[in-house]
């Protein structure tokens, strides 16, 4: 091993933790959380809150974030801002050592949390370095690591950072997926119960989501507009959709790459179009509903992942904050002449939305439900839910 392979793969007094990224970058931290080691695609979020949701949005299923915001965890954790039960993000990279949480609403300290649901972090990373690095040279694949004893094999880490083949072509929605249908009520999982009705009225407009890795805020937010909602899995068939009668579907946002989902997804969503179903589509949803019309997605460079994203509202030229997580998109040139662009990035000109023009169906590339994020985009499931209740509808 030459001289400098081995000051960088020996690991300096006191560290914990490690990052390795599959170009052999070694970067030392100190580990908090769970220990061993995970691997994935390394991306970065710019939100200032929201920890919690982020950890726990299954968007980020096959991913480890580095946080920009410099102080993670010093408001705890709770039961209550969860998007799903489980932490989908595989480890968390964070500037400050995390403190003592102090807010009244946290139950568990970040770090426990973390050992709790085997989910592992490190601290005392340059993280500006970092995201310049993935800003440079795009979301590279990497390992972190945590070992109490400090013992590291840091070859064997490169090793598997290298070796792993990457979030494109990677089907992951179906593997976060509920594996069976249920009844939504709003902060309750009521798996094999019936539907409340009182709270939504037995006139409720009927929605079924597609769970290809929703965060519950979504569902809350759809209840908040007046519908009554039934979660089915990633792989239900259109007859399964159709079973449950909806007036309307909704497509969620999910992990990896939405042209990987085989025949599961996008047939289905064919199929729904076809009859003239409404749809309404979020991120991975939003994929899905392009390639459904033909639109092409590709890997974005670095993605988008925090809460102050701009995007232009096409029609009135208005922007809203929004809060994004995607590293893929839909090519706004590929989209067929039935759909127009109802939103753009006024970040980088990507494509923030799309409409059908001759059947009743959109999707947003960002997440209007914000959970963490701004609330500048809520309307949309007004808008959805409110499409449904016209006695015209399909
Ligand atoms: N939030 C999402 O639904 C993400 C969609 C997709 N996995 C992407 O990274 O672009």
């Amino acid at each position: 091993m030459a001289e400098t392979d081995h000051a960088r793969l020996t690991p300096p007094k006191g560290a914990t933790g490690v990052l390795v990224l599959g170009d052999g970058t070694v970067i030392w931290g100190r580990g908090f959380g769970a220990e061993g080691d995970a691997v994935g695609e390394v991306c970065f979020n710019t939100a200032m809150t929201g920890y919690q949701e982020v950890m726990t949005d299954p968007s980020y299923a096959g991913q480890i974030i580095a946080f920009t915001f410099p102080h993670i965890g010093n408001v705890g954790t709770n039961p209550e801002d969860i998007e799903a039960i489980n932490p989908h993000a595989l480890g968390m990279i964070v500037r400050e050592d995390v403190t003592d949480p102090a807010n009244f609403r946290n139950t568990q300290h970040l770090d426990a949390w973390l050992k709790a649901n085997g989910r592992i972090g490190i601290s005392g990373v340059d993280t500006r370095a970092l995201t310049r690095a993935i800003r440079i040279g795009g979301a590279p694949n990497g390992v972190i690591a945590h070992n109490a004893k400090g013992e590291f094999d840091v070859a064997a880490l490169i090793d598997k950072a290298k070796s792993w083949p990457g979030l494109e072509g990677m089907d992951l929605a179906k593997d976060v997926s509920a594996t069976q249908s249920y009844q939504w009520r709003d902060g309750l999982w009521t798996l094999g119960q019936g539907y409340d009705v009182d709270a939504a009225g037995p006139d409720a407009p009927h929605v079924v989501a597609i769970d290809y890795g929703l965060k519950r805020n979504i569902l809350r937010n759809l209840v908040a507009a007046g519908a009554r909602v039934t979660v089915v899995p990633a792989t239900a068939t259109f007859d399964d959709v159709m079973a449950h009668n909806p007036d309307g579907v909704f497509l969620s946002n999910g992990p990896g790459d939405p042209a990987a989902t085989g025949e599961y997804a996008v047939p289905v969503i064919k199929k729904l179009l076809e009859v003239g179903k409404p749809l309404f589509g979020i991120c991975l949803g939003h994929q899905m509903l392009g390639l459904a019309v033909g639109a092409k997605t590709f890997k974005m460079h670095q993605g988008h992942r925090g809460a102050n994203h701009p995007v232009k509202r096409t029609d009135d030229g208005r922007v809203e904050i929004t809060s994004m997580n995607h590293g893929f998109a839909v090519d706004t040139d590929s989209l067929p002449a039935n759909a127009e662009a109802t939103h753009i990035s006024l970040f980088d000109g990507s494509l923030a939305g799309l409409r059908l023009t001759d059947k009743p169906a959109f999707s947003v590339q960002y997440h209007p439900e914000a959970s963490p994020g701004p609330q500048d985009s809520h309307y949309l499931f007004e808008q959805f839910v409110g499409q449904l209740r016209q006695p015209t509808r399909a």
